[in-house]
């Protein structure tokens, strides 16, 4: 298990970025990238970061044919972050490939830890079996995708922690379940389905939690920040 929850930099930009950082001071954070701030700022966020010491997960969710995914994970590799991810839906052949991309970009010898989305947090059963003709439950179809990440390779799942337990039990302890969708008792859940809040992440077996929201649109973001990290250690109620 992480000690640190991963904070999701949802911002447009890297002076909003700077911005909220600048109050954590000489802090060690871990940091996930995401969509809108990489593909409005590119490769010049993650030079910035690690200037900063901050442990990075690139989340750009790959999914595309395995010859372009393996050709993107080689880049992403060479950018020297630690995670990154691609979704389990793209097949098995895909997941191999992103992980020989990063097997063959990796910087001295060290490659990023690799994740396949399950089904995202935004998710409800209900929307998966309308949206995606899926008709077994919803866990079902998260421990499906888990099995068919480790057996092309990843280090591990994007999920919920809803989904930690049994996928703890079908790919064992060391296999990442890392989850968002993490939200506290008394605040909003936003557009997430699948919500639990760190105290209990820890108990269902996450290995590492992801908070954007309850974080960085809160009145005070660092105190915000250390009550999460304060749950999910086991340091406070
Ligand atoms: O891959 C992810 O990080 C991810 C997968 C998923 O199933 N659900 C999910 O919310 N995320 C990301 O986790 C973060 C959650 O942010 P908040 O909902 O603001 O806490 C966002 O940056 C999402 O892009």
């Amino acid at each position: 298990m992480e000690k640190e929850p991963i904070i999701a930099l949802d911002f447009p930009s890297w002076e909003q970025t700077e911005a909220f950082l600048k109050p954590f001071k000489q802090e060690q954070l871990y940091v996930k990238v995401g969509m809108e701030l990489y593909l409005q700022n590119g490769p010049f966020i993650i030079e910035r970061l690690k200037e900063m010491n901050h442990r990075i997960f690139l989340d750009l969710k790959l999914h595309d044919i395995p010859n372009t995914v393996k050709q993107a994970m080689k880049g992403l590799a060479a950018l020297g972050v630690d995670m990154v991810n691609v979704h389990a839906a793209g097949g098995v052949q895909m997941m191999k490939a992103a992980r020989e991309g990063l097997d063959e970009g990796a910087k001295d010898g060290k490659r990023p830890v690799l994740l396949a989305v399950t089904q995202l947090t935004s998710t409800s059963e209900e929307a998966m079996q309308e949206d995606q003709l899926i008709s077994v439950p919803l866990q079902e179809s998260v421990l499906h995708y888990a099995k068919k990440a480790k057996e092309a390779g990843c280090d591990g799942v994007v999920c919920s922690v809803l989904e930690a337990s049994i996928i703890c039990e079908a790919c064992g302890e060391d296999f990442y379940k890392v989850t968002p969708g993490i939200r506290l008792k008394d605040g909003s859940t936003d557009d997430q389905q699948r919500i639990a809040d760190p105290h209990e992440a820890r108990k269902m077996g996450s290995t590492m939690i992801v908070v954007g929201r309850p974080v960085t649109k809160a009145d005070d973001p660092v105190a915000s920040y250390h009550h999460v990290k304060a749950l999910w250690g086991g340091q406070a109620q």
